[in-house]
C-alpha cells in the first residue's frame, strides 16, 4: 500500500503524528466532552473520535505509552489492542488504572500509541505430526534464568 490510510477525525484534536522523525507509534488523544477519572483498578472505553479505513494486510495495534504506565500505572488493558482492516467503527482505547491513585484524563491527553503493522492470514494445514526440535514442548522458562 501507500502509506496513506484514510481517516475521518470527528474529533476536536489535531490528528495523530508521529512525535519523533523515526517513531513507530503515532500517539492518540481522548475525546471526551469532560474529563474522566479513573479509580484505582477501574477500566474505561476511551473515545477517539477517528474512524480508519486500513487497507487488506495491515493491522493497526493500541499499545500503552510507557510514560502514564511508569508514572501513574495507566496502561492498554488489552495490549496490544486490534484494529481490523475491516473495522469502520471509532477507534477506542481501553484503558485500566493500575495504581492506586485516581488518574484524570482531559479531551486531548495522549492516552495511548498506535502501530501500524503488516500480517498475515493463514489457513491451516491439517498433520498428524509436527517437525522435531530441540526445544520440543519446553517453555516456561524451562531454560532457566
Ligand atoms: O483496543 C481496541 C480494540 C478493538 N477495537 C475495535 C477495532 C476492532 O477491529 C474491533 C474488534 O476488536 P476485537 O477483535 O479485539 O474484539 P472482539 O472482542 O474479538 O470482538 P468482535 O467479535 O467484534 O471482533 O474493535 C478498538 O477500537 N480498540
Amino acid at each position: 500500500m501507500s502509506n496513506s490510510v484514510k481517516v475521518i477525525n470527528r474529533s476536536n484534536n489535531p490528528l495523530p503524528v508521529y512525535e519523533t522523525e523515526l517513531s513507530a507509534g503515532m500517539d492518540l488523544r481522548a475525546f471526551i466532552p469532560e474529563n474522566v477519572s479513573i479509580k484505582p483498578l477501574q477500566r474505561i472505553l476511551i473515545p477517539t473520535g477517528l474512524f480508519i479505513e486500513l487497507e487488506k494486510g495491515y493491522e493497526a495495534q493500541i499499545r500503552p505509552r510507557s510514560g502514564l504506565a511508569l508514572k501513574h500505572g495507566i496502561t492498554v488493558l488489552n495490549s496490544p489492542g486490534t484494529i481490523d482492516a475491516d473495522y469502520r467503527g471509532e477507534v477506542k482505547i481501553l484503558l485500566i488504572n493500575l495504581s492506586d491513585a485516581e488518574f484524570l484524563v482531559s479531551n486531548g491527553d495522549r492516552i495511548a500509541q498506535m502501530i501500524v503493522s503488516k500480517h498475515e492470514q493463514i489457513t491451516w494445514e491439517d498433520a498428524k505430526i509436527l517437525t522435531e526440535t530441540a526445544r520440543g514442548a519446553g517453555g516456561y522458562g524451562h531454560t532457566g534464568v
